[in-house]
């Protein structure tokens, strides 16, 4: 075995490197001959006992010597699907269920294939394996593409197109786009195929890939063949020619060939096709080539023959093109040779024949014209349930979207009702606290208005107000209501001698004590500068006598030790009791204020009282007038 090099040790790590890459390489499913040398390395790597990778080779080399024995193929094929089903390998069984499909499809058993490649494409998609799923819809888009099966054909490659570029196989995606394009030249769907074909054109030059270009080129040559633009399908085919002639490929350069005498016999430049079709058929020699590469030169030869005139020899190679065409032949080439023949024997003058060939050109058309029909059916309703479904998914899409606008606006309206009530119910304890407030300050300003600021005890107005009540009180059940007048005696040398501020405090405290020494029922307000007033109401002269000395005897007693040391003060007091004859609060008043007058003439600190009036009342004075301030407005006498 010379060449060949020495196989390597068993490796699981080295085997599954080595089988990702050939895996990935683009492969001729027909036949795998050639890369048997990879297979045998990779069979070597394979750990003895190791099933599972076993199982791959098998899977991954299934269809070696297709083309020598389809039959035994197919045998080694089934019993792979057997190991892959119980190892439940989806790789190795779709696989397998390729190979079997291709065997199948070797021995012209399509509708058995396609149902084979079904199993291989389900397997692969069930495993996720995008790249061998493509692979099978191509595999099964070629065998439904060769039955006539153009539209389910193209709907495969579109759903492999679609999975590559979804997954990112650009490579795969690519490669795809020449089988799509045939799809659709077949469908009549030129400018999609033409678009197709100048894309995996560029693909396939990007990637060195003469032989794909090579088929871009004649397909692009068939493709405005079809569309009766023969001078425009002159330059691919002179392209693709040169590329096979360059690749030494005798079967691509008779194609490329045949395919340039059609379009020069349409353009009338007979001689030209002889010409192309007799370089073919000495590129070809006398070898058998498969495919139909030769009844397409014959037919050609036969088609330049008849426009040079030269119609026996035309009919002599349709004759012998409709001996070698079987029935199962592509309905395209039938009725294009019937064409021709028939148009040739009428030019022999075999009218009858030519006759029997034009019905039969027109059988084959219509057959042809309802196969079209029946393939463009299927399409449209394909892509109408696509739509339909596209459509549907839109429409739930739409749905799903409003509902979920609804929910967030049903959201947002109870979020802003939530903020509405805490927002009312803020609101209200804020007007409560402002209520409040208000009832708050309203009675402090009616203590402000009633009260002395200095003191804190009644000014003059509530003492009226208090006074008068109190003496329609005590008249039913008559009831006695006295009155003491008080006044600080000598306070301007107090204020001389210590202060303004001192003055105020000595008022204060003054103000303190004589409360400290009236009950609850009495009101003591402050009517003047240093003057105090009381009201003790269900008191009589005597008993009022009694207070008036516990009220000077409190204030005879004040300590301002901490504030103005050597600091004593005394307070002269009058006091009146209500008679009959008094008509208001201000005549008692005044009657106490004598007293009072009298107590500081008979020398201060002393209680006087109006029943000891030795004056008859000449000394009473009338109440002095409210002061704006209480400084300054003294109604005692000095
Ligand atoms: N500190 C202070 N002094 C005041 C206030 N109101 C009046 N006075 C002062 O009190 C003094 C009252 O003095 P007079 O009316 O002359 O009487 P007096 O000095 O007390 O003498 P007699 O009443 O005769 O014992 C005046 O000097 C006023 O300015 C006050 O609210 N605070």
């Amino acid at each position: 075995q010379e060449g060949h090099e020495a196989l390597p040790a068993p490796s699981p790590a080295a085997f599954d490197t080595l089988f990702s890459t050939i895996d990935a390489q683009p492969r001729d499913h027909a036949d795998t001959r050639a890369r048997m040398p990879e297979f045998t390395r990779l069979r070597a790597l394979v750990p003895p006992g190791d099933e599972s990778r076993l199982l791959r080779v098998d899977a991954l080399q299934c269809g070696v010597g297709l083309y020598e024995d389809a039959a035994r193929v197919g045998v080694e094929a089934q019993a792979l699907v057997e190991r892959a089903r119980r190892r439940d390998d989806g790789y190795a069984l779709s696989r397998a269920y390729y190979c079997l499909g291709n065997a199948r499809s070797a021995q012209h058993d399509e509708r058995t294939s396609i149902a084979d490649y079904t199993q291989g494409i389900e397997a692969a998609r069930r495993a996720g394996l995008v790249v061998l799923h493509g692979e099978g819809l191509a595999l099964r888009a070629a065998t439904l593409s060769a039955i006539g099966e153009h539209a389910v054909a193209l709907i495969d490659l579109t759903e492999a197109q679609r999975e590559y570029e979804r997954t990112g196989e650009t490579t795969h995606a690519e490669r795809n786009l020449l089988g799509l394009a045939v799809a659709y030249r077949r469908m009549g769907e030129f400018d999609a195929a033409l678009d197709h074909l100048v894309r995996a054109e560029h693909a396939a030059r990007r990637r060195s890939d003469l032989e794909t270009t090579y088929t871009t080129l004649l397909q692009q040559g068939y493709l405005l063949f079809d569309r009766g633009a023969y001078p425009e399908s002159i330059g691919p085919l002179r392209q693709a020619l040169a590329i096979a002639e360059r690749q030494r490929d005798p079967g691509n350069v008779a194609y490329a060939l045949a395919a340039l005498a059609a379009s020069e016999v349409r353009i009338g430049n007979h001689t030209q096709a002889l010409a192309s079709v007799e370089r073919a058929q000495a590129r070809l020699g006398s070898e058998a080539h498969g495919g139909g590469v030769d009844m397409l030169v014959h037919l050609r030869r036969g088609e330049a023959l008849a426009g040079l005139g030269r119609h026996h020899e035309a009919v002599a190679e349709f004759d012998g093109v409709m001996a070698e065409l079987g029935d199962s032949d592509n309905p395209r080439y039938i009725t294009m040779l019937h064409r021709a023949r028939a148009v040739s024997l009428e030019a022999v003058g075999r009218h009858a024949d030519a006759f029997d060939g034009y019905r039969r050109v027109l059988a084959a058309q219509t057959e042809l014209d309802a196969l079209a029909r029946a393939q463009q059916e299927v399409l449209m309703r394909h892509r109408f349930d696509i739509e339909r479904h596209e459509l549907e998914h839109r429409r739930l899409a739409a749905d799903r979207t409003l509902r979920d606008q609804q929910l967030a606006a049903q959201h947002r309206a109870r979020h802003w009702r939530s903020v509405t009530l805490v927002a009312s119910v803020v609101l209200v304890l804020l007007l409560a606290v402002l209520g409040l407030r208000q009832v708050r300050r309203g009675r402090t300003l009616q203590t402000l208005a009633m009260t002395d600021p200095l003191t804190g005890v009644a000014n003059r107005r509530s003492l009226e107000r208090f006074a008068a009540l109190a003496i329609a009180d005590c008249r039913s059940p008559p009831r006695p209501l006295s009155v003491l007048a008080l006044d600080v005696d000598h306070f301007k040398r107090i204020n001389d001698r210590y202060g303004h501020a001192t003055g105020d405090a000595v008022l204060r405290e003054v103000a303190a004590a004589c409360r400290r020494e009236l009950r609850q029922a009495d009101l003591l307000g402050r009517t003047g500068g240093e003057e105090f007033v009381a009201v003790l109401p269900g008191i009589g002269r005597e008993a009022a006598r009694g207070v008036a000395e516990r009220l000077r005897a409190a204030v005879a007693g004040l300590d301002f030790g901490d504030t103005a040391l050597g600091l004593t003060i005394t307070a002269s007091l009058g006091v009146a009791e209500q008679c009959a004859q008094d008509t208001d609060f201000r005549t008692v008043v005044q009657r106490a204020d004598r007293a009072l007058y009298r107590a500081k003439r008979r020398g201060r600190d002393r209680v006087e009282c109006d029943a000891d009036d030795d004056d008859g009342g000449a000394s009473a004075r009338p109440m002095p007038p409210a002061p704006a301030t209480p400084i300054g407005a003294s109604a005692a006498a000095t």
